[in-house]
């Protein structure tokens, strides 16, 4: 029986795994990760890092974050405790849904998985107090090429689902995209390390 179903979302390259966790009496096994079963997302990619975060209070926002090519990464982003929005925005170089968002509620109960490839940002935004997040990374963090966009950009025109509270001072100190911002050449077809 397979662990995971893929949904493709309406950004191309963008998708949700849903989990099945196999339940009995004492609660449940999940699956997080397989690379066999999640082949058509994860191709010849290897995730090469694993970061958990705790985020304390609701209405906490953390993001909108990308690494540059060639540290360009696929995030697969999971809550394991809590309720998050949880976005993701293509700024994929010459994609039809440049600067398009797309948010998936991500919770300890709903067993999804947002899986974000290449040329994306990422950010959330807890819906609940105590929220931990699990990230699998195709690359490795690489502080020179990380970089953001400001999560109230007029531009995006998110909508976040509370008054925002907790902001780091440098996600509140990304500028506004501008017309010169041309995207990422992060390929539409997703780099893939080897
Ligand atoms: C992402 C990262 C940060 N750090 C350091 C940098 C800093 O001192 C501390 C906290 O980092 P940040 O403030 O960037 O943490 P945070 O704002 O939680 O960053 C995260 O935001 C979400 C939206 C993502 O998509 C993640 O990939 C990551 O960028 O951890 C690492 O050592 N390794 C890493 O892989």
């Amino acid at each position: 029986m397979s662990r995971f179903s893929i949904r493709p979302t309406a950004i191309q390259g963008l998708s949700l795994i849903q989990h099945h966790p196999l339940g009995d009496e004492r609660g449940y096994l999940e699956r997080l990760f397989c690379t066999q079963e999640l082949q058509a997302i994860i191709g010849q990619r290897a995730i090469l890092q694993i970061n958990h975060t705790f985020t304390a209070k609701a209405s906490t926002l953390r993001g909108l974050h990308f690494q540059h090519p060639p540290h360009a990464e696929m995030k697969l982003v999971s809550c394991l405790r809590g309720e998050v929005f949880d976005i993701a925005v293509d700024l994929r170089q010459g994609s039809p849904t440049f600067l398009h968002w797309h948010a998936e509620h991500l919770s300890a109960y709903n067993h999804r998985t947002l899986a974000i490839p290449e040329g994306f940002a990422h950010g959330f935004q807890t819906l609940t107090a105590d929220c931990e997040l699990l990230y699998l990374h195709t690359a490795a963090y690489q502080p020179d090429a990380e970089d953001g966009l400001n999560a109230l950009d007029p531009t995006l025109a998110i909508h976040w689902p509370l008054p925002i509270s907790e902001r780091s001072a440098r996600d509140q100190a990304h500028a506004p995209i501008t017309a010169a911002f041309i995207g990422l050449d992060a390929g539409l077809d997703a780099g893939q390390n080897p």
